[in-house]
C-alpha cells in the first residue's frame, strides 16, 4: 500500500512543477540556471519522447493504461519480496499517472528541464519523464539482484 503513496507523491511533486512552469513562464521562455549546460524552458509536447506520434492522444491513453494495469499487477505481485522492485515500479507508476493528467487535460505535456549536454540540445523533459526512466533503471537494478541472489541461494 506505502508504495501508492510514494507514486501519489510523485504525481504531487510532477503535477505542483508543471503548474508553477504554466502559471509563471510564458511558453519559450527560458531561465539559465547554470550557463551552457542547464535552463528551465517552458515547453509543450503532444508526442512521447523527442516528440514522436505527436497527437496520437488516443494512442498514449491506451499505451499509458497498459503501463497502468502491467505496473499496479506488478506492484502487487512483486513488491512484497522486493522493496527496491517496490520502490522502482512505484516511481514507474506516478511518472506515468503524471504524464497521463497532462494528457488528458491539456491535451499535451508540460515541459521544462532543458539540459545541454556536450553542445547537444537533450529533449526538454519533466518530472514524470525523470521519475519513468529512473523507475526503468531501478526494474532493471532491481532484477539483476534478484537473479544473483537466486543463483546464489540454488549454489
Ligand atoms: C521518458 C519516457 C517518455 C514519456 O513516456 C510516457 O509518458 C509513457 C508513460 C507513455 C508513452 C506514450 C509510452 C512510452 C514511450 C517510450 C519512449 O518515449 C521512449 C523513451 C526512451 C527513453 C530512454 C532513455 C528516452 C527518454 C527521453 C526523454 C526523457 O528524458 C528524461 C525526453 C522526453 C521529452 O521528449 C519529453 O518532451 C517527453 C514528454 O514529456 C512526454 N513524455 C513521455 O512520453
Amino acid at each position: 500500500m506505502q508504495y501508492f503513496i510514494i507514486a501519489l507523491v510523485v504525481i504531487i511533486i510532477d503535477q505542483l512543477t508543471k503548474w508553477w512552469v504554466v502559471s509563471s513562464m510564458k511558453l519559450g521562455e527560458s531561465i539559465t540556471v547554470i550557463e551552457g549546460f542547464f535552463n528551465l524552458t517552458s515547453h509543450r509536447n503532444t508526442g512521447a519522447a523527442w516528440g514522436i506520434l505527436a497527437g496520437q492522444m488516443f494512442f498514449f491513453y491506451i499505451i499509458t493504461s497498459i503501463v497502468i494495469v502491467i505496473v499496479i499487477y506488478y506492484i502487487r505481485k512483486f513488491a512484497k519480496e522486493s522493496a527496491l522492485m517496490g520502490w522502482a515500479l512505484a516511481i514507474i507508476l506516478g511518472g506515468a499517472i503524471g504524464n497521463f493528467i497532462d494528457r488528458l487535460f491539456r491535451k499535451e505535456v508540460v515541459d521544462f528541464f532543458d539540459f545541454i549536454i556536450f553542445n547537444y540540445d537533450f529533449p526538454i523533459f519533466n518530472i514524470a519523464d525523470s521519475a519513468l526512466v529512473v523507475g526503468v533503471g531501478l526494474v532493471i537494478i532491481a532484477t539483476i539482484l534478484d537473479e544473483k541472489k537466486k543463483g546464489r541461494s540454488k549454489a
